[in-house]
C-alpha cells in the first residue's frame, strides 16, 4: 500500500539507530546488528508492516520479559542434517538469521538441512532472510506460527485455531532469485491493525465478523467476541489457505514437538528452516537453468487487461531495495515517533531524516 510521504533515512543509518536501540535494551553479541539489520531488510523489501514497524513492539517485550534478550538457543537434537533449538522466547529474527546460517553452511555437506526452532519469538518479515541462501544458490524455505495467538479460522469455521502462518520460499536462477513470501490467510494481524488504526477498510470482504459474516472491516478482528482472518482464497475459495495453514502447522508445530498445552499463552513462534543445495539432485547449472526459464517465461507472459506486465514474487521488492539503498528508504509514517521515546529513555540520539521532496 502507499505510504504517500516523502522523507527518507539511509539504511545504514536505520539500522544502526535500532541497533542502538536493541543494544541500549539488553541484547547482547551480534543480536542488536542482526535484528536491525533484518527489520530494515524489511523495510527495504517494501514489507513496511514487518520492518523496523516491530521494533518498538519488540522493545516492548524486551522490557516485559517477554522476549529474553541474552544467551543462546538450547540445542535439542542435532543429527547434522536435522537440528531442534528451544529459542528460549530470544528474538525470533535473531534466532533464524542464525538458523538460516547454520542450514546453509551444513548444505555444503548434508545437502538438505532442517532446523526447527521451539519457543522463538516472533520472527518478523520471512522474506528478509532468503537472499542469505539464494545468493549462494540454495533454495531455501522458511515457515511460522504461534503457538498461543490465534486470528484464523478453518474454513468453513468462525473460531481462530491459527496464526496467518506466512511461508517463505527463495529460488536462486540464472539472474534474481524468486523470493515468495506469503501467508496462508488473506492478510496479516499487522496489516488489520494498522488499517483499523488509520480508519480504513480492507479493499475486500477479508475477514468474518464473529457471526461468520463476510467484512471489509478490520475493527471487527478487535471487537468482542472477535471476527477472524479469512484464508488466502477468501471466503469461497478459503480451502486452499485452510490447507496451506494446516501444512505450516505440521512443519512448525509438529516437527518442534512443542506442545500448545506446555506453550506460554504469550505471542512469540515455532519456526521450520529448510535449505536445499541443488547440486545434491540435478545439478545446480541444471536447476538455474530451469528456474531461469520459467522466470523469463512467466515475465514474458501477456498481461491481462489493466497489468502492466507479469512479476515474478519479490522482483518488485528487490526493484525496491535497489532504490532504497540508492535514496534512502521511505519509511512508513509513525515509526519514528513510535521509536522517540525509547531512544530518549535509553539515552540514544534520536535519528535526522536525509532528505524530503
Ligand atoms: N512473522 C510472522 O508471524 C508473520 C506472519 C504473517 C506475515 N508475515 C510477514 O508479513 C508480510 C506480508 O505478508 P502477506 O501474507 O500479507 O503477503 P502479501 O499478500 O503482501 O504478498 C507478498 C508476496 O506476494 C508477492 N506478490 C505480490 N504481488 C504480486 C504480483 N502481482 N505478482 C507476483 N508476486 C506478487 C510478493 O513478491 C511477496 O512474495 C511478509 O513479509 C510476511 O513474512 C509475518
Ligand atoms: O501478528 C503476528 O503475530 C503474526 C504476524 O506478524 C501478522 O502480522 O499477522
Amino acid at each position: 500500500m502507499a505510504t504517500g510521504h516523502s522523507v527518507r533515512y539511509p539504511a545504514a543509518d536505520l539500522s544502526r539507530y535500532a541497533a542502538q536501540l536493541f543494544a541500549a535494551a539488553g541484547c547482547d553479541g551480534d543480536k542488536p546488528n542482526t535484528i536491525a539489520a533484518a527489520l530494515v531488510e524489511a523495510d527495504l523489501l517494501g514489507h513496511t508492516t514487518h520492518g523496523l514497524q516491530l521494533a518498538p513492539t519488540y522493545l516492548g517485550e524486551l522490557e516485559s520479559g517477554g522476549m529474553t534478550p541474552h544467551g543462546e538457543p538450547d540445542v535439542v537434537a542435532d543429527r547434522g542434517a536435522a537440528v531442534t533449538w528451544d529459542g528460549r522466547r530470544l528474538p525470533g529474527v535473531w534466532l533464524t538469521a542464525r538458523a538460516v546460517d547454520l542450514a546453509v553452511d551444513r548444505a555444503a555437506t548434508y545437502g538438505v538441512v532442517t532446523v526447527v526452532i521451539r519457543q522463538s519469538h516472533h520472527i518478523g518479515c520471512l522474506a528478509a532472510f532468503l537472499q542469505r541462501a539464494t545468493d549462494r544458490g540454495l533454495m531455501i524455505t522458511i515457515a511460522s506460527s504461534d503457538p498461543a495467538v490465534a486470528s484464523v479460522a478453518p474454513f468453513g469455521g468462525r473460531k481462530a485455531v491459527f496464526t496467518p502462518n506466512p511461508f517463505a520460499v527463495g529460488i536462486p536462477t540464472d539472474g534474481d532469485p524468486i523470493l515468495i513470501d506469503i501467508s496462508a490467510s488473506i492478510t496479516t494481524n499487522g496489516m488489520a491493525g494498522r488499517l483499523r488504526r488509520e480508519g480504513k477498510r480492507f479493499p475486500g470482504p477479508w475477514a468474518l465478523d464473529a457471526t461468520g459474516q463476510p467484512t471489509d472491516d478490520p475493527t471487527e478482528l478487535f471487537a468482542d467476541p472477535p471476527g477472524t482472518l479469512l484464508p488466502t482464497g477468501g471466503a469461497d475459495h478459503g480451502h486452499k489457505g485452510y490447507g496451506l495453514a494446516l501444512m505450516v502447522e505440521a512443519l512448525t508445530q509438529g516437527l518442534t514437538g512443542f506442545g500448545r498445552a506446555e506453550a506460554p499463552r504469550r505471542w512469540g513462534a515455532s519456526v521450520f528452516v529448510q535449505v536445499i543445495d541443488p547440486a545434491v539432485f540435478g545439478g545446480a547449472d541444471a536447476f538455474r537453468r530451469e528456474t531461469g526459464w520459467l522466470a523469463a517465461t512467466c515475465r514474458a507472459t501477456p498481461p491481462v487487461p489493466g497489468v502492466d506486465a507479469v512479476r515474478l514474487p519479490g522482483e518488485r521488492g528487490l526493484a525496491n531495495k535497489r532504490r532504497a539503498l540508492a535514496v534512502g528508504v521511505d519509511l512508513y509514517p509513525g515509526i519514528l515517533e513510535a521509536l522517540a521515546p525509547f531512544a530518549k529513555k535509553y539515552g540514544v540520539q534520536e535519528l535526522a531524516p536525509q532528505s524530503e521532496g
